[in-house]
């Protein structure tokens, strides 16, 4: 069993490479995978650059070159539901993509033909998950995540894609890893912390709750790597 874990940026990635053994990196399509041993398991850890495109071509990476037979992302997110406060951790149960629009044909925001509107993750990663949360003490909301090619610090917008996609919280590459998951039949799994609330404010928290709420998400993953 090999673990691919994905961010997006290197802080989501940053505390995890320190806590693997053997590690090796290499270089490849302009990224860097680090591959090596968390707990006795495999794991290559990579982040993509922010966006979907290239968070697509790093998952395709990390499971048709490096043969991850699972993928976990590890990262950062905007919150839309009220529940959400910084720090906080919610799982994607399914990923929409805001910014995918061919309305103009009559089909539904997000929609285009032979996809789906929402993406599903993988439900026995969610349990684990839930199954450590509980261990652990730790709250674990479970929800809708938009992605788009957008950082949103628009009350009106996150509004929008609150109501239009019933999300709790938004990104911006989760939805693309999901699809080439499900495209690649590999179990996914997608962890954000909040760290900001998507409005005026955006991204002057985002700037002061990057780093530890990586650290929120990425210490998650890494229990969640001990029960797989
Ligand atoms: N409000 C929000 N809207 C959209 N996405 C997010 C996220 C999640 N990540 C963080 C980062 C923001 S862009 C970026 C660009 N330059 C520097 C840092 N981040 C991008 O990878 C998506 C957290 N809050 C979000």
């Amino acid at each position: 069993m090999k673990i691919a874990i994905m961010g997006a940026m290197p802080e989501e990635i940053e505390p995890l490479i320190g806590q693997l053994e053997n590690v090796s990196s290499s270089l490849y399509a302009s990224n860097t995978y680090y591959e090596g041993i968390y707990k006795g398991k495999e794991v290559v850890v990579a982040y993509s650059k922010i966006g979907k495109v290239f968070a697509a071509l790093t998952a395709t990476i990390l499971i048709e070159k490096f043969d991850c037979d699972i993928l976990l992302f590890s990262g950062v997110a905007g919150a839309i539901s009220e529940e959400l406060k910084i720090g906080d951790l919610i799982i994607a149960e399914g990923l929409c993509q805001h910014d995918l629009d061919i309305t103009a044909f009559g089909h539904p925001y997000g929609y285009v033909p032979e996809g789906e509107v929402c993406v599903k993750t993988d439900k026995h990663l969610r349990q684990i998950a839930k199954t450590v949360a509980e261990k652990k003490g730790i709250t674990l909301k479970e929800g809708v995540i938009a992605t788009g090619d957008q950082f949103v610090a628009d009350p009106e917008r996150k509004k929008w894609i609150g109501e239009t996609f019933k999300a709790d919280a938004l990104e911006m590459e989760g939805a693309s890893v999901a699809v080439v998951c499900d495209a690649l039949n590999v179990p996914c799994f997608i962890l954000r912390a909040i760290s900001d609330s998507a409005d005026m404010d955006a991204s002057f928290n985002f700037d002061e709750f990057l780093e530890s709420s990586a650290k929120v998400s990425a210490g998650f993953i890494l229990s969640m790597v001990e029960e797989i």
